[in-house]
């Protein structure tokens, strides 16, 4: 069986990437719920999927292979029992397993066809859409002020984080806020019932738990080497269950956890680090202290399937050792300098996205960290940012990759 997933770096040559176009979800964000939302302003609609168009045509001309998650969600629901059953458990994890307003909900989103279904979802459902007419005690309890009966979706753009692409499988992630958390369910389909995936992937781990991860903090750097951030959306307990797991079914021998800041600037490690070369990384300085230690463990597989770990603090000889380099460059977001290093981290100056060794794809407003990455041999691909960029998330979070070349 060979499995449609395939990425064993983050620099391999990118095949085929999965995205989603920012929709009408976007315009469900107000100032009251911004922050919930994990967002720091409105993004303007229009603007931002021109922003987005432009993104995945960049791509398409690279002879990237560009599919839509809501496209491959639709084609994941097309028969009528799977939709039943995926409406059942989306509608009970927006807050509503019986009564009046369940019942409405579902009737309402059954009689759509499944690719109209998935956009509202992701959308969200606003109170005055349906009509409840026998109202009854669960769903007066249920009557807020809030004026949406199910939460719009506004991070779905950043396809990145409910799932990450390891080796010949997926992790379908449990996310940590209630924002994001339904997200990774819409995942679940897509692998169980998309043709494309269906019976052919192996999944590292899967949503059913209590403890955190999120794509954003898996980095692939081989076939044998994943680092993960301990951050503020993944924790320990699940990065050692995802290493046993790995370690018990895959070739991967290592997991290098990286410890970063636990802040909304820096949610993920790729925020603050990415891999865009055979030796070359993006790398926020506010990660390292003054001597540019990072605490940071390694973890490999020991006896009766538990793992070992060790401490190290030079990021720098971890990452030589593990990918067999006599020397790593850490090329510093903004150039290190003490304004324009955090102004272009915020706007995901070291969120790129590598597209094959050297070659990267980054937000054009982050201009000093665009420069030097040139200085440093690499070519930039510029995309446009004003409106994408609201939402905290830079390509690398706006991409999932399904399909990379060997190294
Ligand atoms: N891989 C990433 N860095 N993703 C960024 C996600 C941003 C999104 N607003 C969130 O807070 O979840």
């Amino acid at each position: 069986m060979t499995s449609p997933i395939h990425v064993t770096s983050e620099i391999g040559k990118l095949k085929t990437v999965m995205l989603h176009r920012p929709g009408r979800e976007i315009e469900n964000i107000t100032p009251d719920s911004m922050e919930r939302l994990l967002f720091d302003d409105i993004p303007y609609l229009p603007i931002a999927q021109e922003e987005h168009d432009y993104f995945a045509q960049t791509l398409r001309d690279q002879d990237i292979e560009v599919i839509y998650f809501e496209k491959l969600a639709a084609e994941a629901l097309a028969d009528d029992a799977v939709r039943q059953e995926f409406l059942t458990r989306m509608v009970a994890e927006s807050g509503y397993v019986a009564g009046a307003t369940h019942d409405a909900l579902i009737a309402y989103l059954s009689a759509m066809t499944p690719q109209e279904m998935v956009d509202k979802i992701i959308e969200g459902v606003r109170a005055e859409e349906i009509d409840i007419k026998h109202a009854d005690l669960q769903s007066v309890s249920e009557n807020t002020d809030w004026p949406f009966l199910m939460d719009p979706m506004p991070n779905a753009y950043f396809t990145r984080d409910p799932q990450a692409s390891i080796g010949e499988g997926i992790s379908i992630n449990r996310m940590t806020f209630a924002a994001r958390q339904r997200e990774s369910l819409i995942t679940e389909y897509i692998i169980k019932h998309n043709p494309r995936f269906a019976g052919k992937v192996k999944v590292w781990r899967d949503r059913n738990h209590d403890t955190h991860i999120e794509g954003g903090d898996e980095l692939v750097l081989s076939d044998h080497v994943l680092a993960i951030g301990i951050s503020e959306r993944t924790t320990a307990d699940a990065i050692e269950d995802i290493a046993k797991n790995l370690f018990a079914d895959s070739d991967y021998d290592t997991v290098i956890a990286i410890s970063i800041p636990h802040n909304h600037a820096m949610m993920h490690l790729d925020t603050v680090f990415t891999m865009i070369n055979y030796d070359q990384f993006t790398v926020h300085p506010a990660i390292m202290d003054d001597n540019g230690q990072i605490d940071t463990w390694v973890l490999h597989p020991g006896k009766d399937g538990e793992i070992t770990m060790e401490h190290h603090t030079d990021i720098k000889e971890v990452l030589k050792k593990a990918l067999n380099k006599s020397e790593i460059d850490l090329i510093p977001t903004g150039n290190g300098d003490p304004i324009v290093a955090p102004r272009e981290q915020w706007n995901d100056g070291s969120n790129t996205l590598t597209i094959a060794p050297g070659v990267v794809v980054t937000y054009n407003r982050n201009y000093v960290s665009n420069d030097l990455l040139r200085e440093h041999g690499i070519l930039v691909h510029e995309v446009r940012s004003s409106e994408l960029s609201r939402g905290r998330g830079g390509p690398r979070c706006m991409s999932c990759p399904i399909v990379r070349e060997d190294l």
